[in-house]
């Protein structure tokens, strides 16, 4: 909805009405249309100003109606007849201008915004391009370079930066549409020729060729696989070389073609999937929105080693007080100079102050007595930990909540170690913890609601995407993790080397394989957690543990002392260690054959798809079986842990997005056949839930939760 009124004499102001962000729903559009139409051919009004209601200008088309047949009048035609008008038409920016609502202000003829105002095209984030003459208009009124940048990013800039790249013509922190009722009053019988941005040319560099190709070059190289940010250089290239309205349908053609493409329902998707895995529940029926969460001012953390490090950062820039304990003075040295250094540099890149003195640093565990809540990050260590929490049971006040951020350790029997099983949780953070967005909120059976709400808000403030999940062997990511690294060995095993199984999920969209990723993070991980799982036979070369197919590949590299990039060999050889760049290691593809002759295996070639099926269906069959035992809520909150913590490509949705777009009935298909080929391996076993969901009809993925309730019996 829109609506019109006359302020201050000859001003009509139009003010869009849609709550939340004022998006351009059929609504809304037929609101403008209409309230344009009549201040046009009212002779009181002089000049119009729109605005959006609640101090939100407009956060664009209405994403929701992008899954049905659209209606109400299109966005292109009405912007054009505001461009048209010949009254002055002045936008009043506040909150957000984004995609359709910064189109709907490039069709004003001024635009003037509130100093905190953020202004972008995010389209290319929804795999779409800004199709409502943005893609056009932008180059025109910035220059090329500046529309590239902002258009194939979809970054939101400042009201400051907006002005500097000349997009908005006057910045304000007073009252914005004060400010442009005033500015719409004094430009009333200005020419608008040069205000209307469609009639100018694009301003060229001279090699435009070269320019676009280079830009292309990186924009695919960066973009693993989405067609969107290709799409909107293609887009821009249009307003460089096109007249205006040959631009504007090549925007139609490509935007046509993003539009319906499996890539934008996927990007769409986890739009709305992040924002609803905020509203988390629990089995027990406990909810975001019926429980609060307790107020917390001053965190500890223990252990200031790799993760320690980052989560003491990520704590004191959300504004707490930290103490952070470490038992070794030497690491207790080395991650206060870390802390630091991550702080100032924070600091000076946002333009903020450090904050630095918040947080304290003691070799004392007493020094935690006073926190609201308790974040563990000590070795992973069972014995170690149980010590702990004894300790911390104690130490703490009653109230205080003691999180561990273990990867896969009991949460459960953690909590059996203190007087308060219901105030414990996981917080399972990613590294570095500072800059990964995402936290596994981890719930055991005893643990109480309201800790769950407080984990998931503390995680709000820090900036991550909280997803609630319950407690089990790895949680939800981890869990899913293993039957996809274990795949990659058994494929190494058959033939594949590590460069043929990374470059098939690298092609996928994966920003490394498996066996870069396991050097980065250090194979040594893996065998601490194999060992203590009593698969570990040292120099033993059996393929079946503990009832089931087992590759000990990992372990023999590993007694080998090669550990990935620290020590400069694992799966691949680096020039020394430390040094990031993978080479193909002929010592490793001699291992193998070795290896494989050895055990009697017959070596095949294994092509992209098979270890692509056979890696990814495997992680999306755990990931059936997490949904039907309900350690996790429900698709999104996989699939949001999978896009933020593990690199799954966000146009591909998440893994379970992703099985419904493939087609259940296909993945369970090629799951029974690798399932036949390979019998000694369980991962392969077909989740009952996948089966059901494939004989309730393959429902789409937001009504799984209907067939994930629905007892056994019933179908
Ligand atoms: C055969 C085919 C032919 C094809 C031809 C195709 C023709 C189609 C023509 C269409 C041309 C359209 C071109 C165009 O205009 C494209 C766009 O505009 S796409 C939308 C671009 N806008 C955005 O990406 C902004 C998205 N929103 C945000 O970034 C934030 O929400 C915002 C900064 C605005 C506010 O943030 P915050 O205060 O933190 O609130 P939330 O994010 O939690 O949001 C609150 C609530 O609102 C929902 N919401 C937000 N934006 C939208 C939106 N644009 N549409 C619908 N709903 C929106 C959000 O989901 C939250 O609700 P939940 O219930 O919690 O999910
Ligand atoms: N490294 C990673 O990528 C991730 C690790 N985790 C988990 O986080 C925890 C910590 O892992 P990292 O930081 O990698 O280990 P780390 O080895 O880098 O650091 C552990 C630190 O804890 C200190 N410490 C040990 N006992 C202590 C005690 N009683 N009191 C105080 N400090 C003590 C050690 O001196 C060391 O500095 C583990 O449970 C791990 O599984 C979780 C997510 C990712």
């Amino acid at each position: 909805m829109a609506e019109l009124s006359l302020v201050s004499g000859s001003v009509g102001l139009i003010t869009l009405q849609s709550p939340p962000v004022n998006a351009l729903s059929a609504a809304v559009r037929r609101g403008i249309v209409d309230t344009m139409q009549r201040a046009v051919s009212d002779p009181k009004v002089r000049s119009v100003v729109i605005c959006g209601q609640n101090g939100v200008f407009c956060g664009g088309a209405d994403i929701r109606e992008f899954g049905s047949t659209m209606t109400g009048p299109p966005l292109v035609p009405m912007i054009h007849a505001i461009e048209a008008a010949d009254k002055p038409v002045v936008a009043a920016i506040e909150g957000s201008a984004l995609g359709g609502g910064l189109e709907l202000a490039l069709g004003c003829h001024y635009r003037i915004s509130h100093a905190k105002a953020r202004l972008g095209l995010p389209e290319v984030t929804l795999g779409l391009l800004p199709a409502a003459g943005g893609s056009q208009r932008l180059p025109r009124l910035i220059g090329v370079p500046a529309a590239l940048d902002l258009i194939t990013t979809g970054r939101h800039v400042t009201a400051a930066e907006a002005l500097k790249l000349g997009f908005v013509d006057q910045v304000t922190d007073q009252n914005t549409v004060e400010a442009a009722v005033q500015f719409a009053l004094s430009v009333v019988g200005q020419s608008l020729e040069s205000r209307r941005i469609s009639s100018l040319p694009c301003p060229c560099p001279v090699d435009v060729d070269a320019l676009f190709e280079g830009v292309m070059q990186r924009v695919r190289q960066s973009a693993r696989g989405a067609i969107a940010p290709v799409a909107c250089v293609q887009a821009v290239r249009a307003a460089a070389t096109l007249p205006y309205a040959q631009g504007m349908q090549r925007e139609q053609e490509l935007m046509a073609t993003l539009f319906t493409s499996g890539q934008a329902r996927a990007l769409q998707y986890c739009f709305f999937s992040q924002r609803a895995v905020s509203r988390w529940s629990m089995p027990s029926g406990a909810r975001w929105d019926t429980c609060k969460p307790k107020p917390v001012t001053k965190a500890a953390v223990i252990g200031l080693g790799t993760m320690g490090r980052g989560i003491t950062v990520a704590l004191a820039q959300a504004g707490l007080s930290v103490v952070a304990v470490e038992t070794q003075p030497q690491q207790l040295k080395a991650g206060q100079r870390a802390v630091s250094d991550m702080l100032e540099r924070a600091a000076q890149r946002l333009g903020v102050p450090s904050a630095v003195q918040g947080v304290r640093y003691s070799q004392e565990l007493q020094a935690v007595a006073d926190a609201h809540l308790v974040i563990e990050a000590v070795f992973e260590d069972m014995a170690l930990k149980e010590q702990l929490f004894k300790q911390l049971s104690s130490i703490c006040k009653p109230d205080t909540l003691l999180c561990t951020n273990t990867s896969a350790l009991d949460i459960d029997h953690l909590a059996s170690q203190t007087h308060r099983p219901q105030q414990v949780v996981g917080m399972h953070f990613f590294a570095p913890a500072h800059v990964m967005k995402l936290l596994e909120v981890v719930y055991g059976p005893r643990s109480a609601p309201q800790a769950v709400a407080t984990a998931m808000a503390l995680g709000k403030r820090m900036g991550k995407v909280s997803v609630a999940v319950g407690n089990c062997r790895g949680f939800v990511g981890n869990r899913m993790l293993m039957p996809y690294v274990e795949e990659a060995l058994f494929l190494l095993e058959e033939g594949a080397t590590p460069e043929t199984v990374d470059h098939a999920l690298e092609e996928f969209g994966f920003p490394m394989g498996v066996f870069r990723m396991s050097d980065l993070s250090g194979l040594d991980v893996g065998w601490r957690v194999r060992k203590a799982a009593g698969l570990v036979e040292p120099g033993k070369m059996s393929r079946v543990r503990q009832g089931r197919r087992y590759s000990p590949l990992g372990d023999l590299l590993c007694e080998q002392g090669r550990f990935g990039q620290k020590t400069g060999q694992g799966w691949y050889l680096y020039e020394t260690p430390g040094s990031r760049e993978a080479r193909p290691d002929p010592w490793l593809h001699s291992f193998l054959e070795e290896y494989r002759a050895r055990q009697g295996l017959v070596s095949r070639r294994i092509d992209s798809q098979e270890v692509q099926e056979r890696c990814l269906y495997a992680l999306i069959n755990e990931g059936f079986n997490i949904l039907q035992e309900s350690i996790a809520a429900g698709p999104e909150d996989i699939d949001m842990i999978y896009v933020f913590g593990y690199g799954w490509p966000r146009h591909r949705g998440g893994p379970m997005f992703y099985a419904s777009q493939v087609g259940l009935p296909r993945v369970l298909q090629r799951l029974e056949h690798y399932q036949q080929l390979h019998p000694d391996v369980p991962h392969l076993q077909p989740s009952s839930l996948l089966w059901r969901l494939v004989s309730s009809g393959s429902p789409p993925i937001h009504r799984w939760r209907e067939v994930i309730r629905k007892p056994h019996s019933a179908l």
